[in-house]
């Protein structure tokens, strides 16, 4: 936890949709004047595409598996210390990791490397984390601690499934097959290391699907905002105002202690009436209450 030099961070699976809340927390930090560092959590891979493949061979041979979720391709040391560091003092290295030929191209590089570390701007007020292990914790590395204020996105996982298939065959080049393969290697890392964290979470939001996601590995479209709700679970952040909620988003229920249930057309509403106000106290009094 840092008082001066907060760190947020929304974690969550691949295809689940961090990199798209991004956008919501972009406006955010802009409606309320706040310089952020956006921070990649792929730039922690140990890996390029190429060494990647490598790897995943040699662990098939000697019966293991190797996967995106888990220690072994990612270097959980690296991220909680650099979490360490913007804490104390606001700096930090980040790079990024280059998925499409969109990506990497004006960087005059190839898709599956990544550009050089570098330093992270000076004098930012807050650190915006987004990736697969801002929540982390296994007995080497705790990353959560770091986290003053952790977000969990979490789609139903034939959704999850649906976005990361449509998402990595459209954009990133990859075939059906190898999407495939790479979800039902990833089995054990996903329930060792992803899902683990949505316990450590002060607020998760699940995106559940209102039409049929029964084989995720047939859908071609993903489903629309409005062909789903989104279920808001508040785990450790206290004064939540449900009833201003309930009046600023149309269409929004109670459905249980601590949850609230919106539109999927809401989302992004939500996430800023939520958070918006939990961000202004982080920066004010140094935590969230
Ligand atoms: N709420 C949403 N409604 C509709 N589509 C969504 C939503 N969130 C994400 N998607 C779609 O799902 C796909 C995956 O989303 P995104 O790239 O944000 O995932 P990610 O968690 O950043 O994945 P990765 O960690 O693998 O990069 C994208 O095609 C995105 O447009
Ligand atoms: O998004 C991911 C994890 O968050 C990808 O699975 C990972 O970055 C590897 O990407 P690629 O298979 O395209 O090289």
């Amino acid at each position: 936890m840092s008082a001066k030099h907060p760190i947020i961070a929304v974690t969550g699976s691949s295809g689940a949709g961090t990199s798209t809340s991004s956008l919501a927390f972009a406006h955010m930090f802009q409606q309320e004047n706040i310089k952020a560092s956006f921070i990649e959590g792929d730039s922690f891979h140990r890996y390029t595409r190429p060494e990647m493949d490598v790897a995943i061979r040699k662990a098939r041979e000697q019966g293991r598996h190797i996967s995106y979720f888990g220690p072994e391709a990612n270097d959980f040391e690296l991220l909680e210390n650099f979490f360490q560091d913007y804490g104390r003092d606001g700096s930090g290295k980040y790079r990024r990791y280059l998925h499409s030929f969109d990506e990497a191209v004006p960087y005059n590089l190839m898709p599956g490397t990544f550009t050089p570390w570098q330093d992270i701007d000076a004098g930012t007020d807050l650190l915006f984390y987004e990736g697969l292990h801002g929540g982390v914790a296994t007995k080497d590395n705790n990353v959560a601690k770091h986290v003053d204020l952790l977000i969990g996105m979490v789609p139903i996982v034939n959704l999850e499934w649906i976005q990361k298939l449509v998402r990595d065959t459209e954009d990133r080049g990859h075939s059906r097959e190898a999407v495939t393969d790479s979800i039902v290697r990833s089995m054990d890392d996903y329930i060792n290391f992803i899902t683990p964290q949505f316990s450590r979470t002060h607020i998760n939001f699940q995106r559940v699907p209102l039409v049929d996601t029964s084989n995720p590995f047939s859908a071609t479209t993903i489903p629309t905002l409005d062909e789903s709700l989104v279920v808001i679970r508040f785990q450790s952040v206290k004064n939540i105002d449900f009833p201003y909620l309930l009046t600023m988003i149309d269409g929004s229920f109670i459905s249980g202690i601590n949850t609230l249930v919106v539109p999927g057309g809401k989302m992004a509403l939500a996430m800023e009436l939520i958070c918006a106000p939990l961000i202004r106290q982080l920066l004010v009094e140094g935590k969230i209450s």
